[in-house]
């Protein structure tokens, strides 16, 4: 396993937004959170990622506590999250947007900035370099030099990908990757999101399109009202009827 949750509690006041989860993200695969609207799955990767701090309960990554470290340095220990499209810089390049998230991993100070120094030159070069790999990856080569304003939404889910991925994470959290692009869109991020497993990266993702996780889901995670409800594989969930009911009122999942 790559990073645990143990008894991972957030209350918001009186709510609680989520209660007592236990579970293990796994190395190399792709891991999913399912739930209904409200459960708690944004705020449970928001606790991973450490934008919110917990009420209670740890985090460990690698075998490290991380349960109070804040979000930079958790991006430096290599967990990355994407956020949604409308954090993309518009009237940026493609590729200045992920030059950006790959500044993360160098070292230049303001100092460098100012005499122009031999050090940030060659890590200006370095992120350049980085941001055309992993554009590459992605499958947007030839819009690198587009204005994020002028690329499809599809261009603009794999570029917030990319920036995530330019910051070389060991487990990247997706946030409903596919919410609000067609069905043959969503296809073309299933495929870049085996692949990111295949080569090497942890996936952990949540996702309200059912069928992409039942197909590409290693392991799922149920959450209803802030509690893990059900846990295991894409045949297991399907057919468990605690699932079936709480989060589906009764129908079967597609
Ligand atoms: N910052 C906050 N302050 C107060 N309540 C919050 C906050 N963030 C989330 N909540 C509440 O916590 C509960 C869980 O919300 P959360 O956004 O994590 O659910 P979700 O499963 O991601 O839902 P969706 O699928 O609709 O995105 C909800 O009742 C929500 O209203």
């Amino acid at each position: 396993m790559l990073l645990e949750t143990k008894n991972l509690t957030k209350r918001f006041g009186g709510l609680i937004a989520v209660n007592n989860v236990n579970f293990s993200i796994e190395r190399g695969k792709i891991n999913a959170i399912i739930g209904p609207n409200g459960a708690g799955k944004s705020t449970f990767f928001n606790l991973i990622s450490g934008f919110h701090k917990p009420t209670a309960g740890q985090i460990i990554f690698k075998g490290e506590d991380i349960t109070h470290l804040p979000a930079n340095k958790r991006a430096k220990l290599g967990i990355a999250r994407t956020f949604q499209t409308t954090h993309l810089f518009e009237q940026s390049t493609v590729l200045d947007n992920v030059i950006i998230g790959h500044r993360l991993r160098t070292s230049s100070t303001l100092f460098d900035a100012i005499f122009r120094t031999k050090r940030l030159k060659r890590e200006e070069a370095q992120c350049k370099e980085k941001a055309m790999e992993v554009l590459e990856f992605v499958g947007l080569t030839d819009a690198a030099h587009k204005i994020v304003a002028n690329i499809s939404q599809e261009e603009k889910k794999r570029a917030a990908f990319a920036l995530a991925l330019a910051t070389d994470p060991e487990v990247i959290l997706l946030d409903e990757p596919a919410a609000g692009v067609n069905p043959d869109e969503t296809e073309g991020l299933e495929e870049l999101i085996v692949k990111m497993a295949e080569y090497g990266i942890t996936v952990c993702l949540i996702e309200h399109k059912m069928q992409m996780i039942m197909k590409i889901a290693h392991k799922i995670m149920v959450l209803n009202y802030g509690e893990k409800i059900a846990e295991g594989t894409p045949e297991e969930i399907k057919n468990n009827e605690i699932v079936i009911q709480a989060y589906l009122g009764g129908s079967a999942i597609a």
